[in-house]
């Protein structure tokens, strides 16, 4: 395991604010010191050697901005770009984590799911960009994680941990001139508590989807996305496990070396990929086979996310013939925007009910790439009623030709499924 790079928080803190002198309020086009008091300390950092010694040249987040995009004169262009370099820093952070992971940086939260020191980190780093970035309207965000456990007696380790990653990531970058304390962290991942909506514009973030995957050093994705009026309007999605070129075999393995894509789509603008470091912008699309006999689907690795044997009737009378591509996370909706494969199915089990942060940025990349991503019934999907999405049967998605001959396979299969006897 690789040896973690010691930067205690205090010292850094310390160092930075000993060192420096104050930033000019002129020069701070940051928010949170508004929004939430108790939100950040600030700094310039630029006489500080040490710091500087830290910093990469040219910070990818940074360089991943200034490559034009087609979204660039849209009305949500400045929106995209800081959702681009959110995602980024973010998603640097959970590389670091990944590659060095500890017990002591995982936890089980009340409904058993896993969250890491990563989770919180990539929350955090989001929630800090976009209010640095994003200085019109007021914040909101609707994000998977909240700090209720973080405030427990026991949990100042994993507090301090996640401090000291915030900061070190912050610290490579030279874009930001900020460090968070101890209550700042705690209020930046609080800020995700909004319940959404039908009306004005909140932030929608995972800030790692596909945790057990990232666990079992799999795919993931950072994803994040943005509703106006209750429509999604944007959409980017980190994949830092992703290869940057395409799967082309059923292990999801590429031809290419590079690895780390970052998805992204305006409304009205289509849906781009570039590599996490910052190549420039290529446009996607959806592959555009109408025969099922050429086309393979995608699905959830973990069986207990969707119902295998149903997604397997559906595609056996759809007549595809290759075996399901299984992965974790969003990353399955950016793999089919550009064309990897060509559906993507999800059944939960009942019971279960979906999120709007484990869709909303996929579904915007997926439909701005040519695609169509709807209910079983066929009926696009609703994000604009709070932090679920109102449905109880399943997800499908893929190009438009196919979807006819797909909504009839599902049909079909959900009928039969529900002809079998229970076996209770
Ligand atoms: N029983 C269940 N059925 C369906 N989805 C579930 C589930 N339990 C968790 N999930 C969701 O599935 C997401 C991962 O999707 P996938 O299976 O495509 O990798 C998880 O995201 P997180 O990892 O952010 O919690 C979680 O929101
Ligand atoms: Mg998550």
């Amino acid at each position: 395991m690789a040896a973690r790079v010691g930067l205690p928080q205090q010292a850094l803190l310390a160092s930075a604010l000993a060192r420096s002198p104050s930033p000019s309020p002129a020069r701070l086009p940051y928010p949170p010191l508004l929004r939430l008091p108790t939100y950040c300390r600030f700094f310039s950092a630029s006489a500080d050697a040490g710091l500087q010694n830290l910093r990469r040249r040219l910070p990818f987040a940074a360089r991943a901005m200034s490559q034009r995009s087609e979204a660039a004169g849209s009305p949500y262009a400045a929106e995209l770009a800081a959702a681009k370099k959110a995602v980024s820093l973010a998603a640097r952070l959970c590389q670091t984590v990944q590659q060095e992971i500890e017990q002591s940086d995982v936890q089980s939260k009340a409904d058993k799911s896993p969250v890491t020191v990563a989770d919180y980190g990539s929350q955090i780093l989001v929630s800090l960009v976009l209010n640095m970035e994003v200085t019109t309207g007021s914040f909101s965000m609707v994000a998977e994680e909240d700090s209720e456990d973080l405030r427990k007696d026991g949990a100042e380790e994993i507090l301090e941990r996640i401090t000291d990653l915030v900061n070190e990531t912050l610290a490579e970058d030279a874009s930001f001139n900020i460090l968070l304390s101890q209550e700042g962290i705690l209020a930046a991942i609080d800020s995700g508590k909004s319940e959404g909506g039908p009306s004005g514009r909140h932030w929608v973030l995972d800030p790692i989807d596909g945790t057990k995957g990232f666990l079992r050093g799999g795919q993931y994705a950072i994803a994040l996305a943005l509703l106006d009026e209750g429509k999604v309007v944007l959409g980017v999605l980190g994949c830092p496990n992703l290869p940057l070129s395409s799967i082309n075999n059923l292990n999801g393995s590429s031809s290419g070396d590079q690895v780390g894509a970052l998805f992204s789509a305006t409304i009205g603008c289509g849906a781009e990929v570039q590599s996490l470091d910052g190549s420039p912008p290529q446009k996607i699309s959806v592959c555009s086979t109408d025969n099922p006999v050429n086309a393979s689907f995608f699905e959830s690795y973990e069986g207990a996310h969707t119902m295998h044997d149903l997604t397997g009737s559906i595609a056996e009378k759809l007549g595809v013939q290759a075996p399901p591509v299984r992965i974790d996370s969003q990353a399955k909706y950016g793999a089919l925007a550009r064309g990897d494969g060509a559906i993507y199915l999800r059944f939960p089990y009942k019971g279960y009910r979906e999120k709007i942060w484990d869709h909303a940025a996929g579904a915007i990349v997926v439909t701005e790439a040519g695609g169509l991503v709807t209910d079983a019934s066929g009926n696009d999907l609703d994000f604009s009623k709070g932090r679920f999405l109102d449905l109880d049967t399943g997800i499908i998605a893929t190009n438009k030709q196919l979807m006819p001959s797909l909504l009839k396979a599902v049909q079909e299969a959900i009928k039969e499924k529900d002809q079998v006897p229970s076996p209770l």
